[in-house]
Order: structure tokens, then sequence, then C-alpha cells
């Protein structure tokens, strides 16, 4: 890898052109420098995070359970309580997990526990239907019965929405995972809702697609997890959002019908578009079977570059830049502050990818299919970053190799947040000119309760507030990692960031969904109207509630 300092003094003479003054010899490397990312499992830990393991003594440490965190949660005295006819009756559907027949609570826990070791549910059952029919059968008799039920992809999620509160069935979706087809002409998937993001996405590419989505938990998470909860990954900013790549689902409802909007239209002006109420409904008014989606080619070319910013004003002017000149070939603009890749150096011990300390830095990756046209694009924008003084250092990467290595400098960030105790999180869409501000109010509101860590204040629980996400979707994640967690900082945090989202009519989610940790929240985003109609749907289509309850939306 070359810093772009280091090509500037070497005199790496490889343009084509004669360029003027001190960048003359500043050039994206020519051919030897494209080529394809393909992020293996092997290099990917289990919940997509590159090479960390997490700290042995958070691995023993019990998590609480969440009716403990959340004593207001109440559990529902309409729900029915397991029998063992029920478990007799559920094993004549599908294998199964259950304290009743045996199993450990540790096998249990696995279902219980979610993967930041944060919620804990009680479920003393855990179903594993095959395919759509076992879920209808399923779903048929707990809505008959008024057993309440949580639907489980690859339990990757970030706000508790995964695993149980009290002792809803969990019903995972690990053995729904055919891929049904694919259509090379028109690049559409179709495939069970248990299959693995990486899965998908290595079938795609030996058919020249890609998935249109791709995220760190790559390596665990569902498809059908991702609709559910309408995740928006690493590359929103080129290939869009699942509510456009998904052309249709097979869902079952909670009476246990099965609703087939398998769609493999692009166009489907008949009436309601049923399939869009499931994006992102997180399982409250049914189970996600299968999905239909629209694949795009896969990149021949593909760059990663990675620079040092010393200002917020200079990525704001970086971003509109590479807006203007890479235009098509921009697939991720991502931006990551000093606090957060601080805390990768550290927990990581790994070599900083740029000597520069300076307070931004951001991650460009262009996917084209035209090598020399968009190494053109690329060091014409890399004259100009530099030029203007918008970057002070970069880093371009020259091989697959250090292309994974830059990207685990962001992809890395959300493990290494919990290694002091503890993070808070918060998952938000606000308008560009205001997207640091809100790190920058938070940190100086936790400052003034006394609560972050600093010289005059060693004692403080907070370790620091850090910023960084898809500045290229306008989708920040704050983070407050922490030594412990202490109510003392979630009343401190919470209305408090919710109220500075709402004054400027973002959302309190962009793409992680509401799961527990929001649902109270969501008034700071939806206007009460907008909730009422929610309720009606979730009314009408589970009118026993039984659908992963107690997260954000009751029937
Ligand atoms: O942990 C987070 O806050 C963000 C996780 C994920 O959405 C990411 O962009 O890395
Ligand atoms: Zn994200």
């Amino acid at each position: 890898m070359n810093t772009l300092s280091t090509i500037r003094t070497a005199g790496r003479a490889t343009s084509r052109r004669t360029l003027s003054g001190r960048v003359s010899s500043l050039r994206a490397p020519r051919t030897a420098t494209i080529y394809q990312i393909f992020r293996s499992a092997s290099t990917v830990a289990a919940e997509g995070q590159p090479n960390i393991t997490k700290p042995k003594e958070s691995a023993k440490k019990e998590v609480r359970f969440t009716a403990d965190s959340y004593p207001e949660i109440k559990r529902d005295s309409r729900f029915a309580e397991l029998t063992a006819d029920d478990v007799k009756h559920f094993q004549s559907i599908c294998p199964i997990l259950s304290s009743e027949t045996g199993n450990s609570e540790d096998e249990l826990n696995a279902f219980n526990i979610d993967w930041m070791r944060k919620y804990r549910g009680q479920a003393r059952l855990v179903l594993k239907p095959k395919n759509t029919e076992d879920i209808s059968k399923i779903l048929k008799y707990c809505n008959e019965r008024k057993l309440a039920v949580v639907p489980q992809g690859g339990n990757t999620g970030l706000v508790g929405g995964g695993v149980p509160v009290f002792d809803e069935i969990v019903i995972s979706m690990n053995a729904l995972n055919n891929i049904r087809s694919f259509d090379p002409v028109s690049g559409i998937l179709v495939a069970d809702a248990g299959v693995i993001l990486e899965t998908a996405d290595s079938h795609l590419r030996k058919h020249g697609h890609i998935f249109p989505l791709d995220l760190g938990a790559k390596g665990s998470c569902h498809i059908g997890g991702n609709v559910a909860t309408n995740a928006g990954g690493l590359r929103l900013l080129r290939y869009g959002s699942l509510h456009g790549t998904v052309l249709g689902v097979e869902a079952v409802l909670p009476d246990g019908t099965i609703l087939d909007d398998l769609s493999l239209l692009r166009k489907n002006n008949t009436g309601y578009d049923l399939k869009q109420l499931f994006i992102g409904s997180e399982g409250t008014i049914g189970i996600i079977t299968a999905i239909s989606v629209l694949c795009p080619q896969m990149p021949k070319a593909q760059n990663v570059a990675f620079f040092a910013v010393e200002s917020f004003d200079k990525v704001q002017k970086t971003f509109v830049k590479a807006k203007q000149q890479l235009s098509e070939i921009l697939s991720a603009f991502e931006l990551m502050d000093a606090g957060t890749q601080s805390l990768v150096a550290k927990v990581t011990g790994k070599k900083r990818p740029l000597e520069s300390q300076t307070p931004f830095y951001v991650l460009i990756e262009t996917s084209g299919s035209n090598p020399e046209h968009d190494s053109e694009k690329l060091s014409t924008l890399l004259e100009d970053l530099m030029e203007s003084g918008d970057v002070t250092d970069g880093t371009l990467a020259e091989s697959e190799t250090q292309a994974r290595e830059l990207w685990g400098w962001r992809e890395g960030i959300p493990e290494v947040l919990g290694h002091g105790g503890g993070v808070y999180k918060y998952d938000v869409s606000i308008p560009l000119a205001e997207f640091y501000t809100l790190v920058e109010d938070t940190r100086a509101h936790l400052a003034s309760q006394g609560l972050l860590k600093s010289e005059s204040n060693p004692d403080g629980v907070v370790i620091d507030v850090v910023g960084y996400g898809h500045m290229g979707d306008s989708n920040l994640h704050l983070n407050i990692p922490v030594s412990q967690y202490d109510k003392r900082i979630e009343k401190a945090l919470e209305p408090f960031v919710y109220i500075w989202i709402q004054k400027r009519r973002g959302s309190i989610s962009a793409e992680h969904g509401l799961g527990v940790a929001k649902s109270e929240f969501v008034g700071y985003s939806r206007a009460e109207t907008e909730l009422g109609v929610m309720r009606m749907l979730k009314k009408l289509f589970d009118p026993n509630g039984i659908m992963n309850p107690y997260k954000y939306i009751k029937a």
C-alpha cells in the first residue's frame, strides 16, 4: 500500500498524462491495482468482524435477562404457557430444542442471548422448521393456542429484536436455506429466508452477479432477516434500499396462511404493494420465508481508498467531489472519526493504514466495469483532493488483501466498541450539514453531567463518544463505549439524543430497526397518526399479538 504522501515523495511516475505541481506523480495505480474483492468466510469472524476475538471475560460474564433490564415490560397475560402437549405437537412438525426434552440451558442460550450479549430471553423451546409448510403449521397452532413467537435469523441484530424477552417460542430460520433459482439474464434470485447473505453472494458471483446488500455480519446474517429489518449496509449508496431491490416475498401470516407474493416483476401496479409491509416489519406481522431480489452485475473492477481529513467541512467537500467525479462508480463513502480508529488500533494491535492523526477518516470504494476508466476517474479525484488540501493523507489498496485490510478498519469498529465493558448505540438518519454535530453535542452533554472520562474526571464511566457510518446515506452510528452499563448514562442519553434528532426531522432508526431497544421512542420519528395506522395494520395481520411481542408495536 502506498500512502499518497509516499507516492508524492517517491515520485512514482505511473501517469499517462503529465500533471503539474506537487502532486504530479500522484496517480491511482493502473490495472495492477484493479481487482475483485471477495471477503471470504475464513477472514470474517462469526459476526462478520475481521479477526478480532472477544475478550474471555465478556464471554463468561452472565448476561442480564431483558426482563430485568426493562422492568417496565411485563409479560402479556393473553399468552398461554407452554405445556408438555404443545412440545409433543411441535415435535411432530419439525426438529426442536427444548428444556422439556433434555436440552441444556447453554443450548437454549444460543437462541435466547443476542450476539452483543446485551439481551437475554427465557425461551424454553426453539423450533427448527425445514420449509414454509412447517412454519404455516407452527403459526396456525400458536395462533390458536395464543403462544407468542419470535422469528430468528442469524441473530446478528443490534436492537434485541431477534431474541425473546420472556418465554416466547423461538422459530429459527436456519434450516430454510435453499437457493431456489437464479436467472442470469434478468439477474433475479429467489431464495429461502434462512440463506446466509455471504452464501447468496458467493452463489451469485459464480454467475457474474452480486447481492445488492453487503454488511459486516454477512458471514452470519440471513437474507430473510436482512429484509425483515430492511438492513442498509455498506453499499446502499450504489444499489439502493431493499425496498427497491426486493421484488417479492413469500410470507406466512400469523394464522398460518401462506402469502405468495414472490413476484419476479420489476413493474406491477396491480393494487397495494404488499411485500413492502414486510420489509422492515421486524417479524411483527408474519414470517418472511423466501424472497426474490434483483441483483446487480458483479463489478469487473473495484478500488478502495482511505483518506485522513482535517475537518468535517472538508469531509463534506470530499463527498461532493467524490459524487461529482466518480458518479456512477462510487459504491461506498464511509466516515470514521478519530475515536473509532484509536479503538480499532488499541483492540486489534494492528498498524494504522495512515500515520497522519486527523479527526476524520474516509473510506471510498469504486465499483465499475472498466478498470482503465475507473482508475482514470479515481486518479483525477485524488489529485483534486490533494491539491485542494481537502484530504491531508491517503492510501490506495493495491491488492485484494489490502482492500480487505482497509475495509477491516471500518467493518471492525462495531465489535471493538464493546470491549471496554459495554456500548450504547444510536443508528440515526440526520441531515448531512449536522451529521457530526450530534457526536459533539452528545460528548459535551455527557461531560456536563460528569460522566465522560477525562484527565480531570478519571472516574467517568463513559469511555468516549464516537461517530462513524454511511455518510453517503446520511446514516450516522453514534456509539458511546462505557466501562459498564449504568442507568445514569442511559438517562443522560435518552431522550436527549432522540429530542436532538426530532428537532432535525431525522430518524431514530436508519437501518437497525427498533426491536426492544428503541421501541419506546418511535414517537420521536413518527407522528401519532402514522403510529395509529401502523397499529391498525398490526391488529389486522396479528389480532392475537403473538408475533414478536414486546418489540416496537403492540396489537
Ligand atoms: O454497531 C453499529 O453501531 C453499526 C453496525 C453496522 O450497521 C455498521 O455499519 O457497521
Ligand atoms: Zn451501518
